[in-house]
């Protein structure tokens, strides 16, 4: 059909396009999702100042915005972190911290007393070009914080994080990147690409 747009509203606006961080078990599971509709993820390993809030957005924004205006090229981002019920949230947007300096197994003590296992893994993925304004997609993931860590495969809390059973570190990346809060934030993120 001689119709520019219904082409354009098919193939994403960018077929190359850098994702800053430092993390490279995050940018393996990114370069494949994206990869999948045929953007190819380039890794820039600046390390940007992350804001501090309860949430992961305004976080996402300003950091993509930082780089974005530094770097002079559209940039995605990727802030995630782990919420569990029992702790009101926490560790949250301070997952990292918490990653570095208590790790699974003292985030497995602190919920050792705790009945309610509920938790959910959240990706806050930030889009920006050089100044403008960001735009954010998220996703979320629910499951249970496990008694013990299970699996190797996967990065930080993933052998804590149990899905319906198994943990991420037990399922691995080829699956974790069917469902994971990284791959519904990145879906919406591939789905506004389309339309632009
Ligand atoms: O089990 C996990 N499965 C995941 O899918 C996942 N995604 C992130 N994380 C961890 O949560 C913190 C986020 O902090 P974060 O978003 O600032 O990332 P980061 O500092 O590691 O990298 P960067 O992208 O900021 O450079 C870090 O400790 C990450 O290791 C995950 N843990
Ligand atoms: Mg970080």
């Amino acid at each position: 059909m001689d119709n520019g747009r219904e082409e354009k509203i098919q193939k994403p606006a960018y077929e190359k396009i850098v994702f800053v961080t430092g993390n490279a078990g995050k940018f393996a599971e990114i370069k494949e999702i994206l990869a999948s509709v045929g953007i190819e993820a380039v890794q820039e390993k600046g390390d940007y100042p992350e804001i501090q809030a309860d949430d992961l957005e305004p976080i996402a924004a300003a950091s993509a915005k930082a780089a974005a205006d530094d770097l002079k090229i559209p940039v995605l981002v990727d802030d995630s972190g782990i919420f569990i019920k029992a702790l009101n949230g926490f560790p949250g947007p301070y997952s990292r911290f918490v990653e570095d300096h208590l790790g699974n197994p003292r985030v497995l003590k602190l919920m050792e007393n705790e009945t309610n296992r509920d938790a959910y893994f959240k990706t806050v993925i930030a889009f920006c070009e050089p100044r403008k304004e960001p735009l954010t997609f998220s996703g979320i993931v629910e499951g249970k914080i496990a008694f013990e860590e299970r699996g190797d495969e996967g990065f930080g809390f993933d052998p804590i994080f149990d899905y319906n059973g198994k943990t991420f570190g037990e399922l691995g990346i080829e699956f974790k990147n069917t469902i994971s809060h990284r791959k519904r934030a990145l879906d919406k993120f591939i789905e506004w690409v389309k339309t632009v």
